[in-house]
């Protein structure tokens, strides 16, 4: 592991993941226009980037089944990238009907995970990607991509960084401008997430990576830390820690955006984001839902005001 001192960066991304990777686990039904009002709010409280949905299965993934309404429906602020994740060239043609202007693959560095969420293995899946890149190259389409299981699989435990570092390299050889590593069951450690971004970064820039964690173990800040300490300026969280992945059992959310922030805020890195509203915006979904808010900064605020 190399720990030779790294300047943390002045400025951060934050990718904010809670519309699609918060909602997408929900057993209830949540309505186009509440969908809508919390990525209206995420906007508004200063997020450059929101994932508002997906274009999969409704089988699959059900909840994600309206996101052509809230792409229609949102009010969308300029400077602000609104994107859909889209497995295949349907759900691609889908997102584009819809008019979203950017998209994201998702590949995972486990055979075992790949099967339970796209039904094919890693190789068939990137196979797939081709003609999506192809159509995106075509239509000026930025492409994100994820890799998942990237510090651990449900189903195959301990996971390679050279894994990772091979399925990124693909994604990212075949046009993704930035590779986002997902810690889908947040079981990874500092030191893990160090290692990792150290061995992907041998292939790919560093500015061209992004980390996305999920907080089941309560690493997940920790583990962002660890990442800017590598270099990597782009995080993917979810307001109010919202979220679990619906093909990893017992997985929590992501890491809270509002957290982040804080930690962020306090280490003097910009991002251009309102943390009271922010705040605000994690209340008023959870309060829709019916459930705990996973921010503790919202729920420290909140006991002491
Ligand atoms: C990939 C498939 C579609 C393969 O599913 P499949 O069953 O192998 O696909 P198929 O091509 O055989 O098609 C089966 C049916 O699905 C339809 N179909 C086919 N494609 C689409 C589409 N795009 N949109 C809508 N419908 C679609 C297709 O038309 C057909 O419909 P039928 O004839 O049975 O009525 C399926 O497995 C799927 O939708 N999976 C979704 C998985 C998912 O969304 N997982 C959560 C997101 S990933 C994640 O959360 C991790 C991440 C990114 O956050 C990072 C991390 O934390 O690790």
């Amino acid at each position: 592991m190399n720990t030779t001192a790294i300047a943390l960066p002045q400025h951060v991304r934050l990718v904010e993941v809670g519309p699609r990777d918060g909602l997408q686990n929900e057993k209830q039904p949540i309505s186009v226009a509440d969908k809508v009002r919390l990525i209206d709010d995420l906007s508004a409280a200063g997020l450059e980037y929101v994932e508002v949905g997906s274009f999969v299965s409704p089988k699959w993934v059900p909840q994600m089944a309206g996101s052509a309404e809230v792409f229609a429906q949102i009010r969308q602020k300029a400077g602000v990238t609104y994107a859909a994740l889209t497995p295949n060239l349907k759900g691609f043609e889908a997102a584009m009907l819809a008019g979203v202007k950017e998209v994201a693959v998702f590949a995972a560095a486990s055979e075992a995970f790949s099967q339970k969420n796209i039904n094919c293995s890693i190789a068939e899946s990137l196979e797939r990607f081709v003609p999506v890149m192809e159509a995106a190259r075509a239509q000026g389409v930025r492409v994100r991509g994820y890799v998942s299981c990237v510090l651990g699989c449900p189903y195959e435990g301990e996971v390679a960084p050279q894994q990772v570092a091979a399925v990124a390299r693909e994604l990212f050889e075949m046009g993704c401008y930035e590779v986002s590593l997902g810690d889908t069951i947040g079981t990874g450690t500092a030191g893990k997430t160090r290692t990792l971004f150290e061995v992907v970064g041998r292939d790919i820039p560093r500015d061209k990576l992004a980390g996305h964690f999920h907080d089941t173990y309560g690493q997940a800040l920790a583990n962002v830390y660890a990442s800017l300490l590598e270099g990597i300026q782009v995080f993917d969280s979810s307001v109010a820690g919202l979220g679990g992945c619906p093909y990893a059992k017992g997985a929590s959310g992501n890491v809270a955006s509002e957290d982040v922030l804080y930690l962020l805020d306090g280490l003097g890195i910009h991002t251009g984001i309102d943390l009271d509203a922010l705040i605000a915006a994690g209340e008023r979904i959870c309060a829709v839902l019916g459930r705990d808010n996973g921010s503790r900064v919202t729920r420290a605020r909140r006991a002491s005001a």
